[in-house]
């Protein structure tokens, strides 16, 4: 089976014309399909609106627990049902999920080392044959950035974290492409020029331009994610501006092309 793995930046989400956009096109995107987000800036502003100021590392948040109420009500509540009423609207028949339903995804407590992240998740385990059941039924899922422990605690997990999971766990059994659509054209040379777009990026690039500060922030997750994506079987791995979903689907040239090591050209 075919399967395409989307994600959706909080940029974009952000944005009530860019997202409603944004769902047209994943309405027309073909075959099997998830739609994976996150909503962090959302969260950001919603926080600090209550007096709970965001704390991020290396593009992941801090989680103490009034941050994991507030993750949990914006992300699982707010935007996924937005979403997914939007879908219905538009006749794609979309269920909406966190981690926790269907035991869908396992994680556990990010142990401390140097940071203490709080309730942040690392994932364990994926039910893959409760998503092909969902596939089965004709449905497509919406999967927020909360997942659980299996002892009562949920927990935020970085939604790219969360998409490279899927990705890799189907793709054992399936063939799966992995799409990161944001607010950017792609990595960038120049994070404020949209024309630096680095076509193809390979591990030994990414560690150079990380270096040189070229790569920081929330795009660190997200290449961390897409290279772990294409060691663990995952077909193809794609960054890129949201509204370019549909040529990225066709294969046109447009965004960033994730490959593992320079050789991958050949
Ligand atoms: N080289 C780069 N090219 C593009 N974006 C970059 C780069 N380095 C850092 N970034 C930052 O990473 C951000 C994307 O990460 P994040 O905000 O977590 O993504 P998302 O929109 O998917 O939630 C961009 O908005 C940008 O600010
Ligand atoms: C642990 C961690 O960092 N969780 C993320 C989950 C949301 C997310 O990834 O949202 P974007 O895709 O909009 O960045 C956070 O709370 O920001």
């Amino acid at each position: 089976m075919k399967i395409s793995i989307i994600k959706i930046g909080g940029n974009v989400i952000d944005f009530p014309d860019k997202l409603e956009e944004f769902l047209a096109l994943f309405s027309k995107f073909p075959g099997h399909k998830i739609l994976v987000h996150g909503g962090g800036v959302l969260a950001s502003r919603f926080g600090e609106s209550l007096g709970v100021m965001p704390e991020m590392v290396d593009g992941r948040r801090i989680t103490d627990k009034d941050t994991l109420d507030i993750v949990t009500m914006v992300y699982a509540g707010l935007i996924n049902k937005n979403m997914v009423a939007k879908l219905q609207a538009l006749n794609v028949n979309a269920i909406g999920l966190t981690g926790a339903d269907g035991n869908l995804i396992q994680s556990v407590k990010r142990p401390v080392k140097n940071i203490d992240y709080g309730f942040v998740g690392d994932i364990e385990k994926v039910n893959t044959s409760f998503l092909n059941t969902l596939f089965e039924g004709g449905l497509h899922p919406v999967i927020c950035a909360i997942t659980h422990d299996k002892s009562g605690q949920l927990l935020n997990t970085n939604a790219d974290s969360i998409a490279s999971a899927l990705a890799t766990s189907l793709a054992k059994e399936h063939h799966v492409n992995l799409y990161f659509c944001f607010n950017k054209s792609g990595v960038l040379v120049d994070e404020k020029n949209e024309n630096s777009i680095i076509p193809l990026i390979n591990e030994e690039i990414y560690t150079e331009l990380r270096k040189e500060n070229v790569i920081h922030s929330g795009m660190i997750p997200k290449l961390d994610n897409a290279f772990e994506a294409l060691r663990k079987g995952v077909h193809h791995v794609w960054i890129g501006k949201a509204e370019n979903l549909l040529l990225a689907a066709k294969g046109k040239l447009s965004g960033t092309i994730i490959e593992r090591h320079r050789y991958d050209l050949y």
